[in-house]
């Protein structure tokens, strides 16, 4: 089974959306919510204590119709048939896409190449359970015999952005060992974190799928010396780094004992791989009882992606408006605004999972599309974000759509703290959607006292035309189950807008290229010659470099 080929902008409910388009053009949100006294009501999906609103949409229901008629259109029941039963969907490179599966329940069968990956899957976690509690519990003990207390993860790209962002997400879950990621080749990155570590209490994660990035093994050697510079026994190195990758052979030319990897798959895309082995920081972290409540949580949103109609599947929706501001109304951004400050490397985390996946120009079949795909992605948590960039928001020349994210429970009760953020998150989807008028403005003004010189002057800046979409996603409390389950439900909606916009969202072959000229350029920094075999923009900065350094 593959995925379909449809081209998008050529099908009818893409001609019906343009058409959508013109007769909402001069329609307010506001008249929407009048003319429907069950807009609410209609526009809104609750499920494992997760409540999407998308009412305050610029939609109405033939909209919403035609583009479920688009997702019909474009075969997407049967793709995502195809990427849960493990056809090979990513085809440029021939690989199932099963990230699925590692929070598939433990009785399931789903066969790659006919054999049933469950055990695998299965085996590997028991490990990963015996060794967290090992490490937790103390009985896994460093070459001095001492307790671990804290371990570093170095990774870079999938390898670390989701195991950084669920961490800071569940803090409040944390145990006692202090966690650290190191990504950036630049040594500041290493070097800083390994003046708080303590070689005999440190385990480090080496965490790549490839066992071959540059920064990750760069990293991982650097660490590696540091470590042997004070431990000076080779025998110790086994009792102080574990590898998390599927590339065994590479893992054991490292050093590392086979015994000591947690083994993944290539039907494992980095950036969708927190739920494998590179969970294993995440394990470390919160215990492997709530790593599995992560995975459980994702599972439930899997069901209800695979079950639920499209018009009350929350991947499925929040795919669909995304591709309506996108393709009908010129959106180039979207943000995600968590208002929960340890969900601040959410939208971090989706930057990668989004533009890898959809930042793409080339259709399945080959060819150049001819409209919009992925959308950047963007955003930093409530309330810092109102005081920073919401006035782009609210009054910029941009459409920026926008997905508000709150828990109604807080993990620190603190004064009032949690309704002044909760007032905020509220205050602002109803101000971006309703706006401020000039009769309204002008009667503040007069109330203010101004003059009518000063009214007519000062309005036009103070006026918002309002009518600016979001979405407002309300959870019960960020708990490991309930993010597990945004997280899947935010994956589950890059692939439909993959299905739709007809890209290959698996693969990432854009961040190639730039890989290729930094390992030609690499030998060319590592003498003092005058370099001439680039642009003249290239030459000159790198032998400006070479004059300064
Ligand atoms: O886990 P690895 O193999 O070290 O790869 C890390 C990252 O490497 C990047 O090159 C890829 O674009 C990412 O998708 C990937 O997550």
């Amino acid at each position: 089974m593959t995925l379909s080929n449809i081209a998008f902008s050529k099908t009818k409910a893409y001609q019906d959306l343009l058409q959508d388009r013109q007769r909402l053009s001069q329609t307010h949100l506001i008249s929407l919510f009048q003319k429907d006294a069950n807009r609410q009501s209609k526009y809104n999906i609750i499920d494992q204590d997760i409540l999407l609103d998308f009412s305050k949409n610029i939609i109405d229901e033939v909209t919403l119709a035609h583009l479920i008629d688009l997702a019909n259109e474009c075969h997407l029941s049967d793709a995502i048939q195809a990427q849960f039963s493990g056809s090979k969907i990513n085809q440029t490179e021939d690989r199932a896409v099963l990230h699925t599966a590692l929070r598939a329940k433990a009785n399931h069968s789903i066969l790659v190449d006919g054999e049933n990956i469950i055990p695998k899957i299965q085996a590997v976690k028991s490990h990963m359970r015996e060794f967290t509690n090992q490490i937790i519990s103390g009985d896994w003990k460093g070459y001095t015999g001492k307790d671990i207390t804290d371990v570093v993860n170095i990774g870079i790209g999938g390898s670390d952005l989701g195991p950084v962002m669920v961490t800071e997400a569940l803090r409040p879950y944390k145990n006692h060992l202090n966690i650290h990621f190191v990504s950036n080749v630049d040594g500041t990155h290493i070097a800083e974190t390994l003046k708080k570590v303590n070689p005999e209490t440190t385990l480090f994660l080496i965490a790549s799928k490839t066992f071959t990035t540059q920064e990750t093994m760069a990293n991982a050697f650097s660490a590696r010396n540091w470590f042997l510079d004070l431990a000076k026994d080779e025998q110790a190195v086994s009792k102080h780094f574990v590898a998390l990758s599927t590339n065994a052979k590479a893992v054991s030319e490292f050093g590392i004992d086979v015994a000591n990897m947690f083994e993944f798959w290539d039907w494992v895309g980095g950036r969708y791989s927190l739920w494998s082995a590179i969970g294993l920081s995440i394990s470390l972290s919160i215990g492997f009882e709530n790593f599995e409540l992560l995975l459980a949580g994702a599972n439930e949103m899997d069901t209800h992606f695979a079950t639920a109609s499209f018009d009350k599947n929350m991947p499925v929706v929040l795919a669909l408006l995304g591709i309506w501001y996108v393709n009908f109304f010129g959106a180039a951004t979207h943000a995600i605004l968590p208002y929960d400050q340890y969900m601040h490397r959410f939208a971090a985390y989706f930057q990668q999972g989004d533009m890898e996946s959809n930042g793409k120009t080339v259709d399945r079949s080959g060819n150049r599309v001819d409209y919009a795909t992925g959308p950047v992605i963007w955003g930093e948590p409530g309330t810092n974000g109102q005081h920073a960039f919401y006035q782009l928001i609210h009054q910029g020349s941009q459409l920026i759509p926008a997905d508000f994210i709150a828990p109604a429970i807080t993990h620190n009760n603190i004064g009032n703290h949690h309704t002044l953020l909760m007032s905020n998150f509220f205050a602002q989807t109803e101000a971006l959607m309703n706006g401020k008028t000039k009769e309204v403005v002008e009667e503040e003004l007069k109330k203010a006292g101004k003059s009518e010189g000063e009214i007519t002057k000062l309005s036009p800046f103070k006026v918002f035309e309002g009518n600016k979409p979001t979405n407002s996603i309300l959870v019960k409390q960020i708990t490991p189950k309930t993010l597990g389950a945004l997280i899947a439900m935010y994956e589950h909606k890059i692939f439909v807008q993959g299905v739709i916009w007809n890209v290959f969202s698996y693969d990432q072959w854009g961040v190639e290229l730039g890989k290729q000229l930094a390992n030609s350029i690499l030998p060319e920094l590592e003498n003092n010659e005058k370099i001439h075999s680039h642009d003249s923009s290239t030459n000159g900065l790198i032998n400006q470099f070479k004059a300064w350094r």
